[in-house]
């Protein structure tokens, strides 16, 4: 066990930003997407395991501050020395002698940065750099908060190929928070969906995708005469301008897949997809807890 969380609760002033009663557990190896709305708890759960936050309850690690890795979404860095100079001292390398740090600054177009001051560098250019920093620290236990936003289409296509690249036949434990569900489909095995500043599931994600929403989704527009369609079969939870359809079994999936080919309807066909299995966690918590789905997104 790399860490344990157990009873953790973080108050800022009046406000509880964060409440997680049953133990969570992390081992090594585990690559977690974090997911959530915008003030979730997403941040401050991160922050708490990095002991930058004060809170109650516990959390439980054997690994020693260093061999902590995290990329926030704002990191601070000596504002006027030249970047390299911060990136030789913090790693302790020379760049020149360094091999893998050389093919890091070359993969990710950051050569001509090395001798700017810190606080010259543009929000994408101060990104890179902090993943870079991570990348190349190696730690046991690494998170990426939000890494690629601020990066264009194309750079953030970039990094998530050189980190599923780079972690793959590694057993460092990854935590992701991330709103792109596409690169949590990449990293992430296990999925943490956080609300409101509780836990609304924790699980490996194939699980979780089969307890929400079965073995199958089909997703097209959401459409009068597509409502119409596939009206005899089961409706998951989605986003407004979408249809989800659920699929138990192989025999749905067939029949489904017949009806939307003869009508000629674009769908989509998934067995992982995030967004409809978060949305249909949250709204089975609800439901749990007495309070229907639809009140909680209108807060
Ligand atoms: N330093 C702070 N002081 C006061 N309130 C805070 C502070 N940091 C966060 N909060 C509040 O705590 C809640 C959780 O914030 P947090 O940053 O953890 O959310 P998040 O899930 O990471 O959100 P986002 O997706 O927007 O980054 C929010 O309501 C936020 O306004």
């Amino acid at each position: 066990m790399l860490l344990t969380i157990h009873n953790l609760q973080v108050r800022y002033g009046s406000q509880l930003a964060l409440q997680i009663d049953c133990p969570i557990s992390i081992h090594e190896g585990e690559r977690i997407g974090i997911i959530g709305s915008n003030g979730a708890g997403k941040t401050t759960l991160v922050k708490s395991i990095l002991g930058l936050t004060s809170y109650k309850g516990s959390i439980r690690t054997n690994l020693k501050p260093e061999q902590i890795a995290a990329h926030m979404q704002s990191n601070h860095y000596a504002a006027t020395m030249p970047v390299k100079t911060i990136m030789e001292t913090i790693l302790d390398t020379n760049i020149r002698k360094n091999r893998e740090l050389q093919e890091l600054i070359s993969y990710f177009e950051f050569e001509k940065c090395l001798h700017k001051r810190y606080s010259h560098l543009s929000g994408g250019q101060k990104q890179r750099f902090t993943i870079i920093m991570v990348m190349l620290q190696n730690a046991p236990l690494t998170f990426y908060d939000e890494v690629t936003s601020g990066l264009d289409f194309e750079t953030r296509q970039k990094l998530m190929e050189k980190l599923v690249n780079w972690y793959q036949n590694k057993s460092n434990t990854l935590c992701i928070v991330s709103h792109y569900y596409e690169e949590l489909e990449m990293l992430a095995e296990k999925i943490l969906i956080l609300d409101q500043g509780k836990v609304i599931a924790f699980g490996e994600k194939k699980e979780l995708f089969r307890k929400y929403c079965g073995r199958s989704v089909f997703i097209t527009d959401s459409t009068k005469q597509n409502q119409e369609l596939l009206r005899e079969y089961k409706k998951l939870k989605s986003p407004e301008h979408l249809l989800a359809i659920a699929c138990p079994d192989l025999e749905t999936e067939h029949k489904i897949s017949e009806l939307l080919l003869q009508e000629n309807v674009n769908f989509k066909r998934s067995d992982n997809d995030i967004e409809i299995m978060s949305t249909n966690a949250k709204a089975a918590y609800y439901e749990r807890e007495g309070s229907a789905y639809e009140d909680q997104i209108m807060q």
